[in-house]
């Protein structure tokens, strides 16, 4: 068992969402953030997710995601601290890394 994780707010957060900038922060369910990943086919964006996929359970930290062929749309939140964490944080710029390596782009508009 570990301690739940703590909810990142104030300060703090928005030190942390500076750092993250194609990522939308949204107040829905206590705080989560959104982006929207393009890559160039569905083997890239699909490559992507079993990348994460294996980080995301050694981190016991699961991303919601939806996929279309090339894109995938990721929400990043903490269920167990009704909002964001320190693990939605390191998620998001694991994903930012890897998805760079595989040479997505930024959607357009992640809205
Ligand atoms: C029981 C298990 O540790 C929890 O349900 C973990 C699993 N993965 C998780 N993923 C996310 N995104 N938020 C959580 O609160 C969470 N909790």
């Amino acid at each position: 068992m570990s301690a739940a994780p703590v909810r990142l707010d104030g300060d703090a957060l928005a030190a942390h969402l500076a750092a993250l900038p194609q990522w939308r922060h949204a107040p829905e369910r206590g705080g989560l953030i959104v982006r929207e990943f393009v890559f160039a086919d569905f083997v890239a964006a699909f490559g992507f997710m079993a990348q994460v996929a294996l980080h995301a359970e050694r981190m016991n930290h699961h991303p919601e995601w939806f996929n279309v062929y090339n894109r995938v749309q990721v929400t990043l939140t903490t269920h167990d601290a009704h909002g964001l964490s320190a693990k939605d944080i390191e998620m998001a710029g694991l994903m930012d890394r890897l998805a760079t390596a595989l040479g997505a782009r930024a959607a357009a508009s992640s809205t």
